[in-house]
C-alpha cells in the first residue's frame, strides 16, 4: 500500500523513514521541499503538495506542528481538500486540540474521504524503532485499513471511539508529562542549590517508585545544562495550552498544570523554544546568589 506523508519534521522523518525501512511506498511532502532529499535517498517519491500526494496515496498521514498547520495543510490552495474522496483515508497523527481535528474530520468527510485522528506518545528515537504509543479515534474502518502501518510506527496503538477522543487524551497526557518536567527540574534545582549532587538525586529516584523513562532520558543531559532537542519546547507549551483550554471547558482546576505553563512561556520568552522542553529547567531552577 502506498502510504502518503505530509510534514518530516523531528517526528514525521523518523516515522516515514521507519515505514519505508518496513518495505512500504511512501511519497513524501515538505513545507520546506529540501528536507524530503534524504527521504529520496532512501526509495521515498515526492509529491509537489499535499493534494499531489493525496491523488497518489490512498492512506496519507500528517504530522506537522500546530493546529495551524494542521489546517493550512488540509484547507489552503493545494491542500488535501482538492484530493481527498471516496476511498481515501487521512490520518492527523499531530498532536493538535479536537476542535481542530473535528473540523478536519468533517472537511475531510463531507467530500467522501475517511478520516482517523492518532497522535503520539515517544519521542523520535520511538519512532526511528518503531517503539510509538499511538492513540486513535475516528473512522474505525480506516483505523483497521492502516493497522499494518501502525504496528510499524509504534508498539502499541488504542482505539477510543469517536473523532476528538483521541485529541484529548493525547492533551492530557502531555498536561501530565510537562507538568512532571517542570517538577522534575524544580527538584534538581533545589538539589544543586542545597548542596547535594543532582546525579545522586538521579540515581534515587531511579530505583524508587518515581523512576521514569522520561527522566532517566533526559536527567543526566539536565544536570549538565544540555538540551539537545527531541521535543521542542514551543511544542510543549502549545500542548500546555491546549489541554488548560480543554480544562476551561470542563470546568477543571488545574493550578499546578497552569504554573507549569507559566515556566513554559516564561521559557519560550528566553529564546528556549527550538530546545527541548527540559530547559524549562533554566527557568525553574533557583539561581546562584
Ligand atoms: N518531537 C516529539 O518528540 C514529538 C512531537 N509530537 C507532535 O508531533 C508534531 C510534530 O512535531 P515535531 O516533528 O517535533 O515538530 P518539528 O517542529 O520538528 O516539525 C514541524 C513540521 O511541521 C511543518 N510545518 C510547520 N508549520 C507548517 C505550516 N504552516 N504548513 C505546513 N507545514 C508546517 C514543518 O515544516 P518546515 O520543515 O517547512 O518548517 C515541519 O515539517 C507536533 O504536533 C508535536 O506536538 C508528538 C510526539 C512527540
Ligand atoms: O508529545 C510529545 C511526547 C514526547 C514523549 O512522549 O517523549
Amino acid at each position: 500500500m502506498e502510504i502518503g506523508f505530509l510534514g518530516l519534521g523531528i517526528m514525521g522523518k523518523a516515522m516515514s523513514m521507519n515505514l519505508i525501512k518496513k518495505g512500504f511506498k511512501v511519497t513524501v511532502w515538505n513545507r520546506t521541499l529540501s528536507r524530503c532529499d534524504e527521504l529520496v535517498e532512501m526509495g521515498a517519491s515526492v509529491g509537489e503538495t499535499p493534494a499531489a500526494v493525496v491523488k497518489k496515496c490512498k492512506i496519507t498521514i500528517a504530522m506537522v506542528s500546530d493546529p495551524a498547520a494542521a489546517l493550512s495543510v488540509v484547507f489552503d490552495k493545494d491542500g488535501v481538500l482538492e484530493e481527498i474522496s471516496s476511498g481515501k483515508g487521512y490520518m492527523e497523527m499531530s498532536t493538535i486540540d479536537p476542535e481542530t481535528s473535528c473540523k478536519i474530520s468533517e472537511a475531510i468527510t463531507s467530500k467522501g474521504g475517511s478520516f482517523v485522528e492518532a497522535p503520539v506518545s515517544g519521542g523520535y528515537k520511538h519512532a526511528e524503532t518503531g517503539q510509538l504509543v499511538i492513540i486513535a479515534a475516528g473512522d474505525k474502518a480506516l483505523f483497521d485499513e492502516a493497522i499494518l502501518a501502525l504496528n510499524v510506527m509504534g508498539k502499541k496503538s488504542f482505539y477510543l471511539g469517536q473523532v476528538g477522543n483521541a485529541a484529548r487524551m493525547k492533551l492530557v497526557v502531555n498536561l501530565i508529562m510537562g507538568t512532571m518536567m517542570t517538577t522534575f527540574s524544580e527538584g534538581i534545582g533545589l538539589a544543586e542549590r542545597s548542596g547535594l549532587n543532582p546525579s545522586d538525586l538521579l540515581d534515587i529516584l531511579d530505583v524508587g517508585a518515581m523512576a521514569t523513562p522520561l527522566l532517566k532520558a533526559k536527567g543526566p543531559n539536565m544536570i549538565k545544562s544540555n538540551f539537545p532537542t527531541a521535543f521542542p519546547l514551543k511544542h510543549q507549551q502549545k500542548d500546555m495550552r491546549l489541554a488548560l483550554a480543554l480544562g476551561d471547558e470542563n470546568a477543571v482546576s488545574t493550578p499546578v498544570a497552569a504554573a507549569a505553563n507559566e515556566a513554559y512561556k516564561k521559557a519560550r520568552s528566553m529564546g528556549l523554544g527550538n530546545l527541548d522542553f527540559s530547559a524549562v529547567l533554566e527557568v525553574v531552577k533557583p539561581y546562584k546568589d
